[in-house]
């Protein structure tokens, strides 16, 4: 795909796409988390980038949506449905939807629809998605407790080229590979000449070592899972509560993942937590040895008698030698016995194995001194012991867990992605089924809308009173104050608009055609001066002049200027649009006077109220069709005139007549 086709992709931004690994794709499915990950890229771009790409397949101008007060809608109903996902992704994801006048695009949304609204949203799934975010690029892997080894410059390139996360060293002789071999706990010989040789360490002579990446580097394949261990546990959580089937087997997964940690290291092995735990305590376990023995020994001492012949004195104070010679004669038994507490309590404590014993046990000298202390080049040889064991056994685990998982990381992309598009789905489900939504019926002329009900009215909405509203043509819809005029208009403005995205409706039934454009002219406040309302003159003269196919919903124009001047203009208006093939409805309180310097027979529909109770006008919200309501003042008088009062209210409801 040209990514500069894109409307508003230009050199720059399509250099950053061209950046991702999949970018087409991702165009494509319109996966707007992915697209924002290009340098430079926001979240709300990463959407009208994605929608561009829609509109190109779909051969969509992409101007449905013709006036701000459509707009503004269109932002309501989005907004309603993305209330309804649980992840970041499928709320961007929801911002491709748009309304298109492209069959092949509202079909294509539709299936989704259709697809999503069998789901049922439940609140385990709703939790497990919480979880659930788009998969991360692993941070690139380096290891320092492996290297590998050549003498070979050319080798030395390669490797360095195939393996860029462990060290590559360049050696002349076998000499200098024993040397490797105390620095790092594994080394691997790249070169066939130094099969056969005996070296102390964990050497290994492997000439196609190059070939298998991943035994060499086990944490590769496995820092994916690492980065992605809590996404990818919670999307096999969802599959699981929301009954889904998977490309892999979720248990084998997450047992797995239960043996890899967020660093890309491994556990679940008692033998490596023993090790891990060894090294970490040495230091303390050390110096709790020395203290077990110097308490001892103390004891021992203080409770002891010691008769010291004059010689030994003599040699004592003479000599300077120090008392280590009388201990060793005097009380040789009890520091055996505290030192060999010490050792015990060393090799217990850290719960070392027979070889590490051996060396742990050396700690303590067998001479006697007191105070008792360790000996550091000991425990350093213990530590460099239990760490190499440590390293080679993690690897070990690695190789057997990245050779496990290796060949399920496109499974587990996958596991993430359905999880992702669940969200997307149930959030469409959740829609229509909080607004007890169907889908519209694209047959009809005009439209005709069923008991709809507005989600966006300033009433709760199992208090919102179900409306039947349908216009084939142009009309005028009159009504009472307050009756509803508005409520309606915004009605059938957000049914067309959320039909056209391929989305559900609030309605028993909906029937429309397919629109080219929707303008809706909100109401405008107060009357214009001269200069603002020649502007709007001349936006209105470009409607009556527009396209087929469109349309037109247009509220009071009237307050623009004054009664009689109005009715003019929208009567000019209404006969223009009459010509053409357009789908209109004016609300105006001028109905009567524009009817009358209309040259066609205008249809006026109205919202009627059934009476006044208790001083509220009691409103029936369908409008009716072919009548003009009586306005509320004439309601008032109406009332009155039941009263008597010397029959004025009678004489003067006869004007209204
Ligand atoms: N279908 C409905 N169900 C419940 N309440 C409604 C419905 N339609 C309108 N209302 C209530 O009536 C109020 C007035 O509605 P709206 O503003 O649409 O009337 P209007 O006829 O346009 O008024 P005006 O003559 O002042 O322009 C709304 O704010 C809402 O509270």
């Amino acid at each position: 795909m040209d990514l500069e086709a894109v409307p508003g992709v230009g050199a720059k931004t399509a250099d950053a796409l061209a950046e991702l690994d999949d970018a087409e794709r991702a165009l494509e499915t319109g996966d707007v988390a992915t697209l924002a990950r290009a340098p430079g890229i926001t979240e709300g771009r990463a959407a009208a980038i994605a929608r561009g790409a829609i509109r190109i397949r779909h051969d969509d101008d992409g101007g449905f949506l013709a006036t701000d007060r459509a707009r503004e809608l269109y932002r309501d109903a989005l907004s309603l449905v993305k209330a309804r996902a649980v992840t970041t992704y499928a709320k961007k994801r929801l911002e491709t939807l748009y309304p298109s006048s492209a069959a092949s695009r509202i079909e294509e949304v539709q299936a989704f629809t259709r697809a999503s609204m069998e789901r049922t949203p439940t609140a385990d799934v709703r939790a497990a998605l919480a979880d659930v975010e788009p998969l991360s690029a692993p941070q690139g892997v380096r290891v320092t407790d492996r290297c590998l080894a050549t003498t070979d410059a050319e080798r030395y390139a390669k490797a360095r080229e195939v393996i860029p996360e462990l060290p590559v060293e360049v050696v002349e002789d076998t000499r200098e590979l024993a040397e490797l071999a105390r620095g790092y706990s594994t080394v691997v010989a790249l070169d066939e000449a130094f099969a056969g040789v005996t070296i102390d360490g964990d050497v290994r002579v492997e000439p196609g070592a190059l070939e298998t990446p991943a035994e060499l580097v086990p944490e590769r394949p496995l820092a994916f899972f690492a980065a992605n261990r809590d996404t990818l546990l919670a999307a096999a959580e969802v599959h699981r509560v929301a009954g889904m089937d998977a490309l892999l087997d979720i248990d084998g997964l997450e047992s797995a993942l239960a043996r890899v940690t967020a660093d890309g290291g491994v556990t679940g092995d008692d033998e490596l937590a023993r090790l891990t735990d060894a090294i970490a305590d040495l230091d303390a376990a050390v110096s709790m040895a020395e203290n077990v023995a110097n308490d001892r020994l103390r004891e021992a001492i203080r409770e002891r008698d010691v008769t010291i012949e004059g010689s030994d004195l003599l040699s004592l104070v003479e000599r300077g030698a120090g008392v280590d010679s009388l201990l060793s004669r005097e009380l040789g038994d009890e520091y055996d016995a505290a030192v060999e507490a010490a050792r015990e309590h060393l090799v217990e404590t850290l719960a070392l194995d027979a070889g590490e014993t051996e060396l742990a046990r050396q700690a303590f000298p067998e001479d006697p001194t007191f105070p008792v202390e360790h000996d550091e080049s000991v425990i350093s040889r213990l530590r460099e012991q239990l760490e190499a064991e440590k390293s080679r056994r993690a690897a070990r685990h690695k190789r057997e867990l990245a050779r496990e998982l290796a060949d399920e990381r496109e499974a587990a992309e996958e596991l993430v992605r359905a999880a992702l598009e669940l969200d997307v789905e149930l959030a469409v489900a959740r829609f229509a089924s909080d607004f007890e939504c169907v889908m519209p019926d694209f047959d009809g002329d005009g439209f005709d809308i069923a008991a709809g009900r507005s989600p966006l009215l300033d009433v709760e909405f199992a208090a919102v009173e179900p409306v039947d509203y349908g216009v084939s043509g142009v009309a005028l819809l009159s009504g009472v104050n307050s009756g509803g005029k508005t409520s309606t208009l915004d009605l059938v403005a957000l049914v067309v608009i959320l039909a056209h995205m391929g989305l559900p409706v609030p309605a028993d039934s909906v029937r429309l055609r397919r629109f080219e454009e929707l303008h809706y002219h909100g109401k405008t406040q107060g009357t214009l001066d001269a200069g603002a309302f020649e502007s709007t003159l001349r936006e209105f003269a470009a409607l009556a002049d527009g396209q087929a196919g469109r349309l037109v919903l247009v509220d009071e124009l009237e307050s623009i200027t004054e009664p009689g001047a109005s009715a003019k203009i929208i009567a000019g208006i209404l006969e223009e649009l009459g010509e053409r093939d357009v789908t209109g409805v004016f609300v105006s309180h001028l109905a009567d006077e524009i009817r009358d310097v209309a040259r066609y027979d205008v249809a006026v529909d109205g919202i009627e109220a059934k009476g006044l109770v208790d001083g509220e006008l009691v409103v029936e919200r369908s409008p009716v069709k072919d009548h003009l309501a009586r306005s509320t003042p004439e309601l008032i008088v109406e009332k009155l005139a039941d009263g008597g009062e010397n029959g004025f209210y009678d004489r003067l409801l006869a004007k209204f007549e």
